[in-house]
């Protein structure tokens, strides 16, 4: 029987996992610098279920108004997995993410993000799951332009419910942590394009997400830019114990995957293996 509300993560022996909950009060006084190695500290306990399968979906079908775009598209990522996902212009890239995301209903088959069946959760388990188990990363960050960096990244666990100064504490911590610790108080249009998916990356995984998914996170930077975005986005993702699913049409960002997919006809095939 598929669990009807958001479940915490799974131990190997299939227990719950402890989950460190954005609302839990702060000691008091407490630094960045506690909160970063306590993030690290947990994130590196944390341990994949139980056969280590963090996305799992078999005969996916999706589209968009009786038109397919998936079609039976079978697909597993294991935990700390870097999976690239490559193919034409239009061949659903997107909306792979978007149904692995848990926003795109399929119209046949199953998506199961560490042992939960996303599409077996009713519209607000689902959003609360989605908060809590996977991190989003678009092309050109969208950000939200009326918020600074800090309250963008803390965005997201004042929605799961937290305090308003433990977010932001743990806001400053992850900024910091990736080197934009200056940028904490600036609006998105004072900062660069790397720099504002720098801070998309920090939002992604402030919730320690189970699975982040990107869809062309560094499309819109140049090479050199991208290829820091990127170094920051795999370190961190893997740092923080969660898989991870790129987009891309770059062949340099798709090389930097443990696997590579290709998709065509509506199904994945895998193109390479890093060596
Ligand atoms: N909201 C929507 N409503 C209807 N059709 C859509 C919608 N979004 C995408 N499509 C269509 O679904 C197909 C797949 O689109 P998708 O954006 O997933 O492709 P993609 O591989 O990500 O493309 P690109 O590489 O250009 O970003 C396309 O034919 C597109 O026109």
């Amino acid at each position: 029987m598929p669990p009807t509300t958001s479940p915490p993560p799974r131990t190997t022996a299939g227990t719950p996992a402890r989950r460190v909950s954005a609302s839990t009060s702060p000691s008091p006084g407490a630094t960045a610098r506690t909160l970063i190695s306590t993030f690290v500290r947990w994130t590196s306990l944390r341990q994949s279920p139980t056969d280590g399968i963090a996305v799992r979906c078999s005969g996916l079908h999706a589209g968009y108004d009786g038109t397919p775009v998936l079609c039976g598209l079978d697909l597993e990522i294991r935990g700390r997995e870097i999976v690239s996902v490559s193919g034409a212009s239009g061949s659903g890239k997107s909306t792979l993410l978007l149904t692995l995301a848990g926003l795109l209903p399929p119209t046949a088959g199953e998506v199961i993000v560490e042992g939960t069946a996303v599409y077996q959760l009713d519209a607000d388990a689902r959003t609360t799951f989605r908060r809590e188990n996977v991190g989003l990363i678009f092309q050109f960050g969208q950000l939200v332009a009326e918020l600074t960096a800090g309250d963008n990244v803390a965005l997201p666990l004042l929605l799961g419910g937290a305090r308003r100064h433990r977010a932001t504490e743990q806001a400053r911590a992850i900024l910091g942590e990736l080197g934009l610790g200056e940028m904490v108080s600036r609006y998105p249009h004072q900062l660069s394009g790397g720099q504002r998916q720098r801070v998309a990356v920090a939002r992604a995984l402030v919730n320690e997400p189970l699975v982040v998914l990107a869809d062309e996170p560094t499309g819109s930077l140049d090479s050199r830019t991208s290829q820091d975005v990127l170094d920051l986005l795999c370190r961190s993702t893997q740092q923080a114990g969660a898989s991870l699913v790129l987009v891309t049409h770059d062949e340099g960002v798709a090389r930097r995957a443990d696997r590579q997919l290709y998709l065509h006809d509506g199904t994945l095939a895998t193109e390479s293996l890093r060596p």
